[in-house]
């Protein structure tokens, strides 16, 4: 019999139709919408008198546009508040359960559906986002995609898709202390790029990949669209198992065991052949820190700024050189001297519990620096009840930090937070664009412990230096 991949499993237990050099029809579990890429798709059923097909697989939240103060219903940008309203309304026409701001469920898209148990292993699940690639974490092919295509989700419950290929990325060696899965996925993007997964499909492979969390597997796989990929995924094991158990969307006892079984078949077959496979030694990474505008642009803590001259070719040594005046950073400074203005922890990437976890602990005892404005953002609404219980935000608050309320807050300029022209942030997103937090604003992608270290310090520092023991060790027993 053939060996197969994951990816080939998943992709023919949901395939409806297909033909010789066509793209296939793909049947989706779990249709997760907010307010930014909807309206439209919800106006063209409207205009075609069609029902959603399935409402009942499909949720949604507000996350983008929202404020993150606590009068946030108070939205004063005339588009987001529209996008909102015809949030409301729309979930509302067509029977679809929304998570509003009055819900503690609320948060960003990709923190709730993994945390209320609506993403599950084997399942394609879809959203009008790219980092739906985060879900790919549990087991499942989760990707985004466009508002004409929410549009034919919501119509049929179906997708046109052709099959991406597949690659292997083999993790080596173990990640160390103060190491985190945020400088994992920045240091395989600053290796191989932001394109060496075009057209893939990656499967993250390997012991360290195994030891991780399920939210550290999250952050890695949230950020394999800023390799290209189309989306990221880890075979489930017990520790998927285990997070899974007494979600809300998760069946209860007997039932859970029976998916149990079922989730069991999701894996590769040894031997199967992936389209494409590189390697990746952890052993010696060091935290990451990027210095130029694209997630690939990115190198040690103990680097300095790279001079253009050192890459190949004209074209990469041009973008070095346009990135490095946009940032406003000259080559050969030492990473560690660069310093920062605002600091934001949050955002889909690290704004689950174990992020806000690890940051406090880094935080308890110290001060923000004077000069820069530190905020912490939980993912959810839920993430920020936890944190409360545990009293992180207590610690966030005495060091200096801003406690807010859960949304995608300063990671992208759709809402009131955001930086100013040539002010530079520590971020714990994903993307460095040019004007991604604010025009003329500059990013540097961060993991929440280096987050941390630079508000403390108001510059970059190597967080191993700071009590190593405490970072080692992140997942603290829930409260
Ligand atoms: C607004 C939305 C469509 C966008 C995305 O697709 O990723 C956003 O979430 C982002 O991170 O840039
Ligand atoms: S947190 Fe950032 S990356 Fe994630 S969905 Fe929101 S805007 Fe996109």
């Amino acid at each position: 019999m053939k060996k197969k991949t994951m990816l080939d499993k998943i992709w023919e237990n949901h395939e409806v139709y297909s033909e010789a050099n066509e793209p296939s029809i793909l049947y989706i579990d779990l249709h997760l919408i907010h307010e930014v890429t909807s309206a439209q798709a919800f106006e063209g059923l409207e205009l075609a008198n069609k029902a959603v097909r399935r409402p009942d697989l499909t949720y949604a939240t507000m996350d983008h546009v929202i404020p993150t103060s606590p009068d946030r219903w108070n939205i004063e940008n005339p588009v987001s508040k529209e996008q909102i309203e015809a949030l409301i309304r729309n979930c509302k026409n067509h029977g679809i359960k929304l998570y509003d701001l009055d819900s503690v469920e609320q948060g960003i898209v990709h923190v709730m559906g993994p945390e209320l148990g609506l993403t599950q292993p084997g399942m394609t699940i879809v959203c009008g986002d790219s980092h739906t690639s985060t879900h790919g974490a549990f087991g499942s092919l989760a990707f985004g995609i466009g508002t004409s295509e929410v549009e034919h989700v919501l119509a049929t419950q179906c997708l046109r898709q052709t099959k991406p290929k597949s690659l292997e990325v083999a993790v080596t060696g173990e990640l160390k202390p103060g190491i985190t899965a945020k400088d994992l996925i920045l240091g395989i993007i600053a290796k191989y790029g932001t394109d060496f997964a075009t057209g893939y499909v990656i499967e993250y492979t390997g012991d360290a990949i195994k030891k991780l969390s399920m939210e550290e597997r999250m952050t890695v796989c949230n950020m394999s669209i800023e390799a290209g990929a189309r989306a990221g995924m880890i075979a489930p094991d017990e520790t998927t198992y285990q997070y899974l158990k007494n979600r809300l969307y998760t069946p209860k006892e007997e039932k859970f065991e029976s998916l149990v079984a079922e989730w069991k078949k999701i894996f590769t077959d040894e031997g199967a052949i992936y389209d494409k496979r590189v390697e990746f030694h952890a052993d010696d990474l060091i935290p990451q820190v990027t210095w130029g505008t694209s997630p690939g642009m990115g190198t040690g803590i103990t680097d300095l700024v790279p001079d253009p001259e050192s890459f190949t070719g004209p074209e990469k040594q041009e973008n070095a050189k346009k990135a490095l005046h946009y940032m406003g950073l000259e080559s050969g400074t030492p990473m560690t001297d660069i310093p920062v203005d605002v600091v934001f922890i949050g955002s889909c990437t690290n704004g689950r519990i174990e992020d806000l976890r690890q940051a406090a602990s880094m935080a308890k005892g110290r001060k923000v620096a004077k000069h820069v404005r530190a905020m912490v953002v939980p993912g959810s609404g839920n993430v920020k009840a936890q944190a409360e219980k545990e009293g992180l935000d207590v610690i966030f608050k005495e060091a200096g930090f801003e406690w807010r309320e859960a949304g995608c807050s300063m990671c992208l300029g759709m809402n009131p937070d955001i930086i100013s022209s040539g002010q530079r942030c520590a971020s714990t997103s994903n993307r460095n664009f040019e004007g991604r937090q604010g025009r003329g604003g500059r990013t540097h992608l961060v993991s929440p412990a280096m987050a941390v270290g630079a508000a403390v310090c108001g510059r970059f520092v190597d967080v191993r230096d700071w009590v190593p023991a405490q970072l080692s060790n992140l997942v603290v027993a829930e409260g």
